[in-house]
């Protein structure tokens, strides 16, 4: 039984899951002996096996969360031997060798306990940034819920769980901005696949965000997620680190900026068409009829998108295509073909020179408009991609320096507060020497997401290097930044992670000011000025925010 209101540190109501967790774990073993004794008397019993699979099912979905990852695999590996001799229209010649397998599980669970194999994280903390992420939780599995919730919890989610489909309807809740859903939580004791299209019924009135997820890492697993509306498909045991990750980045605004489209068309009236069409789809738009001005233009417009009439007098699409590609800064900029006749073979000429799509007279405006919007979207999510660290999703160190520079240039013509933040974990060394590099990683990265869910979107936040941040903090003083870096602190303290049976946590020093008490320092001077001041925290005893001096 677990309790829906546990009390405790962190510490014990992890113990506390994970005792319920392995009693429970014993019981479905003695069930499974149970089976496997009655399955020898009635080998082909369809209910019997079903029932095997189920229970196999579900300790291969739950094993691997509380640390138990042989006992999961291996489950695994026999849910599915299980799930093919259901699907075989005739008996097997052999019997299942399910006393086998149940020896197997009893000793892989031995092995397990003696081994320190997971690492996961707890937080008592209860500061949280404002307008928190609510998700609904959709499980069954009472004591994976209640683990899983309280990993959640602790990077600031809102989290409820959904026992009962009935309470998809209770009006008392606060309305989700996610589901995440176990993919089975809509059957019993059913293991067939083909109830599971009736998500898309059950959720109908949800418009939020979906993820499902499931022990099966397979195709159609994957697939019956995607016909569900899910956004994504994640196999137990969760990785919360790279789970959480993904729904804090989920939320994270894309810039609202309008696309920049560029024309250049010789026909000044199907060009002013486009431009008005465009237009009206809320881009901007530089329109421009000379090529010779090609790179002038693109220098001063910084287009995401370029229109390109495929057929000019003087230079053929052809060739402007090459010529953007021989440029570094524009080899990546997507290209719209307008064509005028059907021309295979220019087209294929373009189409060879990494060029993109074609439209041919008489344009769909609508489309067009569509298109353009699409690209420029895929164009900003690869350039996000690029400039993001692979562990925290946080920008990496040019990109935050550059980041800084920019809106320093910017400030000096529309003067603003901001803040910048140096920010290390202390004693990191250590953390990695005790508990071995990943678990280190598992520190680092869970800085990041922490660092997402505690500032505003328009804030820049970036890993600096190994274990130290950046973060610059628009519109902000240094006062108000203070207060927000400490509360991080106080957050980042309160997590525990785990390492097998140890628990241990981090603390974090920093160095807080902002661009009013250094008015004549250049960005570079901000970043050192900034990085003393957490130099100084390091030195007065760390775990602690110091603000510069000017
Ligand atoms: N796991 C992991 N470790 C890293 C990564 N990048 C840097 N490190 C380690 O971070 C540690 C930083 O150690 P130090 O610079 O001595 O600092 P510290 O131990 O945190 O001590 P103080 O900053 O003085 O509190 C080094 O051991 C690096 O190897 C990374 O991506 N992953």
């Amino acid at each position: 039984m677990v309790n829906s209101n546990p009390i405790g540190t962190p510490k014990d109501r992890l113990e506390a899951l994970k005792e319920s967790y392995l009693s429970r774990l014993e019981s479905n073993l003695n069930h499974l002996e149970l089976l496997a004794g009655r399955l020898l008397e009635k080998a082909q019993s369809d209910e019997y096996l079903e029932e095997l699979h189920s229970t196999l099912h579900s300790i291969s979905g739950s094993a691997g969360s509380f640390g138990f990852n042989q006992v999961g695999q291996q489950a695994r590996r026999f849910e599915q031997a299980t799930a093919k001799i259901l699907n075989q229209a005739n008996a097997p010649d052999e019997p299942l060798p399910a006393r086998e397998w149940i020896a197997q599980l009893r000793a892989s669970l031995e092995s397990d306990k003696k081994q320190k194999a997971s690492a996961s994280i707890e937080s008592s903390s209860t500061s949280k940034a404002d307008g928190n992420t609510c998700i609904w939780l959709i499980e069954r599995d009472a004591i994976l819920a209640e683990f899983t919730a309280q990993q959640l919890k602790s990077f600031g989610f809102e989290v409820h769980h959904i026992t009962d489909l009935q309470e998809l309807n209770n009006p008392s809740k606060p309305a989700p901005d996610l589901l995440l859903i176990d993919h089975r939580a809509n059957q019993t004791l059913s293991a067939k696949p083909e109830h599971l299209g009736s998500w898309k019924t059950l959720l109908k009135d949800f418009t939020c965000p979906k993820y499902f997820f499931g022990a099966e890492d397979t195709f159609d697993a994957r697939l019956q997620a995607l016909r569900n509306d899910g956004k994504g498909y994640f196999v137990k045991p969760l990785n919360m680190i790279s789970l959480t990750r993904h729904i804090s980045e989920l939320f994270q605004v894309e810039s609202s900026e309008p696309g920049r489209v560029m024309i250049l068309e010789t026909n000044s009236r199907l060009s002013q068409t486009l431009q008005t069409a465009l237009e009206q789809a809320d881009m901007l738009v530089y329109s421009l009829s000379e090529p010779q001005q090609l790179f002038e233009s693109l220098n001063e417009f910084n287009p995401e998108l370029i229109l390109l009439d495929l057929w000019l007098t003087e230079v053929n699409g052809q060739e402007l295509t090459a010529l953007l590609s021989q440029v570094e800064r524009w080899a990546h900029l997507p290209i719209i073909y307008i064509a005028n006749e059907s021309n295979s073979s220019l087209k294929n000429q373009a189409l060879l020179m990494g060029g993109g799509i074609f439209l041919e007279q008489p344009i769909d405006t609508e489309l067009l408009a569509r298109l353009c919007k699409s690209q420029v979207h895929k164009l900003r999510q690869l350039e996000a991609s690029r400039s993001k660290d692979a562990l925290t999703g946080l920008l990496k160190h040019a990109s935050i320096k550059e980041a800084i520079q920019s809106h320093w240039n910017y400030v000096q013509r529309q003067p603003q507060t901001f803040s910048l933040v140096m920010l290390d974990i202390d004693h990191f060394k250590q953390v990695n020497d005790t508990y071995g590099h990943p678990v280190g990683d598992l520190v680092i990265s869970a800085v990041g997401t922490l660092l997402r869910q505690h500032f505003r979107s328009t804030d820049k936040l970036g890993r600096y290097g190994g274990e130290e941040f950046t973060l610059l903090l628009v519109d902000c003083e240094a006062d108000d930044a203070f207060k927000m870096v400490d509360n991080l602190r106080e957050a980042f303290e309160a997590i525990k992670f785990s390492s097998g049976d140890t628990y241990f946590s981090c603390t974090l020093s920093a160095g807080v000011l902002d661009n009013k008490q250094f008015s004549d320092a250049s960005a570079d001077a901000l970043i050192e000025h900034a990085d003393k001041a957490l130099y100084q925290a390091k030195q007065s005893g760390r775990n602690r925010v110091c603000l510069a001096c000017a």
